[in-house]
């Protein structure tokens, strides 16, 4: 074979595996969203690698995953015991959780980050899994807030990076927002909104703004909310009943406070005021702070605005 047909074969062999479906995942983070993300993966036939710090976090996830899966099959399978036993068998066979993260990108396709949302952890994470992941894999992170431009400059593979923002909890929110930034290719951009209707979302595109969509408005909305409690406007109660059966939100912004977290919320309020200190929407929030400083966070921890029996 001639040199320049070498070329020409294994350039498209290299391009070819870039435009190939997304079938090996490696989940970093089996947190909240990122048992999520892999329940959702496994259950539409991917191969998934789930990894987080101990493996007694990776246990909890895996019962967290089936837990999740017995709510799902009995809607999806009902009175049919046996079909529902299968799916679950069926998915938890597609899962392996592990606390090693470099060996488990070894033959990943794809790679979402669902860690804690720190910067630096985030950049540190990345940068080791860029020098172990093969070239074909393509980095996506699940964060919230952090603009993705600021998590790849921590890799050589800007071209195979994205976000994916799933939505909480994962099996029941049917959206993911899919972010480029400018060295995202084009290969990348398909092959990440190709895995999220994959997966059984539906998709949405957007740049690597603030918040993206959902949070950018969503997030005022919560904030403004406390701010009406706040000036005595209205009780939370009343503010929650007022916009599940005025606007039919399926929870009213205090339930949703404490279901997302307070802590989530303060941190991504904190930064974009940190970046943008004029804007009104922006301004610290007294009532937040005051319970994030007293580790009330919502239902994580038992009490936020409202209490749960932990
Ligand atoms: C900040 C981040 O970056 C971005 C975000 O994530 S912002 C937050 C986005 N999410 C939202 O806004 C959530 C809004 N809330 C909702 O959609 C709904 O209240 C909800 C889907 C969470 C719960 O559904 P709802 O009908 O209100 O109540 P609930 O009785 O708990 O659930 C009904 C059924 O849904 C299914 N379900 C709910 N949660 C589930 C889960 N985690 N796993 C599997 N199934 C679930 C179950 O079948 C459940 O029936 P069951 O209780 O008999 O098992
Ligand atoms: N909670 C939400 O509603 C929500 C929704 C969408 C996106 N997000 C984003 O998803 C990410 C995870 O959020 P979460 O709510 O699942 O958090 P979480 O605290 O539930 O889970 C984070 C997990 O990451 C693990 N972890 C931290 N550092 C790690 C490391 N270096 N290596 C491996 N594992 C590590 C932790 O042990 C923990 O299990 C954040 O970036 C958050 O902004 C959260």
């Amino acid at each position: 074979m001639s040199f320049s047909s070498k070329i020409f074969v294994r350039g498209l062999a290299t391009s070819a595996k870039q435009w190939s479906p997304i079938k090996t995942v490696t989940i970093i983070g089996s947190g909240l969203m990122g048992s999520g993300i892999a329940q959702v993966a496994a259950s539409t036939g991917h191969k998934v690698t789930v990894v987080d710090q101990t493996q007694d976090i990776v246990d909890k996830a895996s019962a967290s995953i089936k837990k999740s899966l017995s709510r799902v099959v009995k809607k999806k399978f009902p009175d049919d015991p046996k079909a529902q036993q299968t799916y679950i068998a069926d998915t938890m066979g597609h899962l392996t959780l592990q606390t090693d993260a470099v060996s488990a990108v070894k033959s990943a396709d794809l790679v979402v980050e669902a860690i804690v949302e720190n910067l630096d952890v985030k950049r540190k994470l990345f940068a080791t899994l860029d020098e172990a992941a093969p070239q074909h894999t393509v980095f996506a992170s699940n964060t919230s807030s952090i603009p993705i431009k600021d998590i790849a400059v921590a890799t050589k593979r800007g071209d195979r990076f994205g976000g994916l923002h799933f939505f909480n909890p994962v099996p029941m929110m049917k959206l993911v927002e899919v972010i480029r930034i400018p060295e995202t290719s084009e290969e990348t951009y398909n092959a990440l909104e190709a895995f999220g209707k994959a997966v059984g979302k539906k998709t949405v595109q957007c740049k690597d703004e603030k918040g993206f969509i959902v949070n950018r408005l969503l997030v005022p909305y919560m904030v403004e909310s406390i701010r009406l409690a706040e000036r005595g406007d209205a009780s939370t109660r009343d503010i929650d009943v007022a916009m599940k059966l005025g606007a039919g939100y399926p929870m009213g912004p205090f339930e949703l406070l404490d279901y997302v977290g307070l802590d989530t919320i303060k941190f991504i309020l904190d930064g974009w005021h940190e970046s943008d200190p004029t804007n009104p929407l922006f301004q610290p929030c007294e009532s937040l702070n005051k319970l994030v400083k007293e580790n009330k966070f919502g239902m994580k921890t038992g009490e936020g605005f409202y209490s749960y029996d932990k």
